[in-house]
Parts: structure tokens; C-alpha cells; sequence
């Protein structure tokens, strides 16, 4: 197409009908009188500079808005859209069956027992949930110790529940967080040395064996949350050892950062460390390239799925991941801390929580991830019905 003929064209369409300038659909968006004249009289400049073929080049490759004034045509812009089946919905459930108590910190999540899972799931299953992860809480007396024993209990929440699940929704995809900090007496994520620093071969060797007892319960998927080095080669060479590799998924938080954000979790788990803090075995929120070589050493290991935590603070990660592991699905976890604030925003009136709760996780999936582990899936799930 020559110059010309666009030059032609565009005075054309002024002449015939001054609705179709490319600057109708800004001033379509402008609702008082005079800015919408100050569009008509620099779309007139615009006709009158025409003249020359440069100019008009740069002009019309300049024109972006009538690309995504329809509500379709912006969803389009997008180059993947959030769906039922991306999310994953966290669990924390009881050794008291009968529990069903509300975490002030984590607006509308509870903790609760065996007893109150499936009243509670069989709904969000009808409206189409299609996974959760489950974190027990170990709250009798006396189930914490130095070695968290109780996190394999065959009697205790987690592989109760895992049975439970599996039986009554036979579709539902189950994944188990595997971690100690839970079950320890101490509240870190592992075996610890007479310093309190984490012995990695203790933790290791404890850690690989409990998600073992998990996938033999039944979970599809297991989680290791625990950061100890190795801990993904000793998981996959024991699902390996024990003839069920090609049943379980392995997930790796490879990238988790310490910092602010697991506040309402620990509320939630009971899992707060009694001393110290997890700034020695969870990245610190600046290591990007740290971030990076957890993820390639995890990939390496066997890690099947790659998650970065949290989710907002950390979308470079989110697009470093997809990068070094293109050919494997990279998950995101929105956590607690990241979910409390934007409820309490939405409180506050800063925004419209179901409008927030959307861009946020637009911005995850832009970065790259197509799995997200979020606490507003129950309202995802009505949302995305409508
Ligand atoms: N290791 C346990 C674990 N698994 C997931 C989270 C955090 C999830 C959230 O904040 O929603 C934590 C807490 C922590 O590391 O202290
Ligand atoms: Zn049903
Ligand atoms: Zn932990």
C-alpha cells in the first residue's frame, strides 16, 4: 500500500465521517465537553500534517487503542486467561476432627478437621475445583518434637485426609505440602544440628521418607516447602526405589523467599519458629540470581513443576523460572501475607477486592506461571461461573 493511498484514505474517512478518526476511541473515553474538543482539533492537525509520508507512518503504527476498546478484544491482548483448572486451593486441616475454627489473619479461611472437609469441598468441587494442597496442623498436646515425627503419622491429619479425599472425589487432584516446621517442636523446616542451625542429612533422609508415606497414602502430588539442599534428588530416588515414580508428581518450591508474607500462614499452621528465623535456608528477597540457581539445581534433580513464592513481590522470578525451565509448568503461590493485604485494601476501599483479586493474578500469569496455589479460589471459582 502506498503512502499515498493512505494519505487518501485518511482524509477520506475525516471527510465522510469524523467518528472514524483513530482518535475516536479516546475521546470516546473522555466524558466532559472540552477535552473531547482539544481530541477533534489535534485530529485535525493530524489531517494536516499528513502531508508528508513519514510523519504518517509513525502516526498510524502509533494507533493502538482501537485494538482493545471491546471487552473481548483486551481479554485477547492477553496471552493466557486465568481458568478453573490453573488453581490450586491451600488446606490447613486439624488432628481435631470436629474443628472448624476461623484464622483472624487469613480473612474467610479456616482450619479445620476430617470432619468438616467434605461438607465444606462438595460444594467448590460442583462449582469445579480441581485441586488443593493440603497442610496439616498438628494441635493436641504433646505432637510436636525435635524430629516431627507426627507429620507421617498414618493416623495423624494429613495422610487421613489424603485417603479421605481420594475416595470421596475420585477427580480432585491432591497435592501435600512437605515440610517439618509443622510438626517440630522448635517450628523450622527440618532435623537441627546442637547450634540450631539445620542438619541437612537428617533433614534430607526425614523429609524424602515423609513424602514418601504421602504419596503411598494416595497424594498425586508431593510439595517439599522445606528448602534443605538435595532434598528433591533424595524424593525422586526414593518414589524411584519404591516403584511408584510414575504416579506422583514431584513439585518443588524452588524458589522461596523469606520475608514478610507468611505471617497469616504461621498463624493458620501453628508454625512460627520458636527461635531464630528461615533466613538461612529461604532466599532473601533481593537473590535473584540465587532464585535462579535453586531453580536450575531443582530442575536438574527431577523437580517436575517449578514454584516460585510468593507470587506479587517476585514476577521476575516468575518469568526467570519459565525461562530456565520452558518445557516444564512453573507454579506460583499467591501466599497468605500477599492475600491478607489485598483484603485489607480492599477494606480500606484502596480497591474492588474481585477486581484486585483478577489483576494480580494477571500479572502472574504474564510473568509465566500457569499453575496458581491461591487462597481466593473459592471466590474464583463463582467469578469465572458468571
Ligand atoms: N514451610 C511451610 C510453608 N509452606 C507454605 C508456607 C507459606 C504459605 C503462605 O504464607 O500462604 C510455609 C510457611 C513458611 O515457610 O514459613
Ligand atoms: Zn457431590
Ligand atoms: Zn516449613
Amino acid at each position: 500500500m502506498s503512502f499515498s493511498h493512505l494519505v487518501h484514505d485518511i482524509s477520506l474517512r475525516d471527510s465522510i465521517s469524523p467518528r472514524r478518526r483513530p482518535e475516536a476511541s479516546i475521546a470516546s473515553t473522555m466524558d466532559d465537553h472540552a477535552s473531547r474538543s482539544s481530541h477533534v482539533s489535534r485530529a485535525m492537525s493530524y489531517t494536516s500534517t499528513a502531508a508528508t509520508s513519514v510523519s504518517i507512518a509513525g502516526d498510524i503504527s502509533s494507533q493502538l487503542h482501537g485494538g482493545y476498546c471491546h471487552p473481548l478484544a483486551r481479554a485477547w491482548q492477553a496471552e493466557r486467561q486465568l481458568t478453573k483448572s490453573m488453581l490450586i486451593y491451600p488446606l490447613f486441616i486439624s488432628d481435631i476432627d470436629d474443628e472448624e475454627v476461623l484464622i483472624p489473619s487469613l480473612p474467610n479461611q479456616y482450619r479445620r478437621g476430617l470432619n468438616k472437609l467434605i461438607p465444606f469441598l462438595e460444594p467448590l468441587v460442583h462449582k469445579g475445583l480441581r485441586s488443593v494442597v493440603l497442610f496439616g496442623v498438628p494441635m493436641r498436646p504433646g505432637a510436636k518434637d525435635a524430629l516431627g515425627t507426627s507429620a507421617d503419622d498414618p493416623n495423624g491429619p494429613v495422610i487421613r485426609s489424603i485417603q479421605l479425599l481420594r475416595q470421596r472425589f475420585p477427580q480432585l487432584f491432591i497435592v501435600v505440602d512437605v515440610c517439618l516446621c509443622e510438626y517440630t517442636n522448635h517450628g523450622h523446616c527440618g532435623i537441627l544440628r546442637d547450634d540450631g542451625s539445620l542438619n541437612n542429612q537428617l533433614s534430607v533422609d526425614r523429609i524424602s521418607d515423609v513424602a514418601i508415606s504421602y504419596a503411598k497414602a494416595g497424594a498425586h502430588c508431593v510439595a517439599p516447602s522445606d528448602m534443605n539442599d538435595g532434598r528433591i534428588r533424595a524424593i525422586k530416588l526414593k518414589l524411584i526405589e519404591e516403584g511408584i515414580v510414575h504416579s506422583v508428581t514431584l513439585m518443588s518450591y524452588a524458589a522461596k523467599f523469606s520475608g514478610c508474607l507468611y505471617g497469616p500462614f504461621r498463624d493458620a499452621a501453628g508454625s512460627t519458629p520458636s527461635f531464630g528465623d528461615r533466613k538461612c535456608y529461604q532466599l532473601p528477597p533481593g537473590g535473584r540470581g540465587l532464585a535462579r540457581r535453586a531453580i536450575v539445581r531443582d530442575i536438574n534433580e527431577g523437580a517436575d513443576i517449578i514454584m516460585v513464592k510468593p507470587a506479587g513481590q517476585y514476577l521476575d522470578i516468575i518469568s526467570d523460572a519459565k525461562e530456565l525451565g520452558k518445557d516444564l509448568p512453573v507454579a506460583a503461590y499467591q501466599v497468605s501475607g500477599e492475600f491478607s493485604m489485598i483484603h485489607a485494601a480492599a477494606k480500606a476501599g484502596v480497591f474492588d477486592l474481585k477486581a484486585m483479586a483478577f489483576e494480580s493474578t494477571e500479572g502472574i500469569l504474564r510473568a509465566g506461571a500457569t499453575i496458581i496455589v491461591s487462597y481466593f479460589t473459592p471466590e474464583f471459582l463463582d467469578w469465572l461461573s458468571t
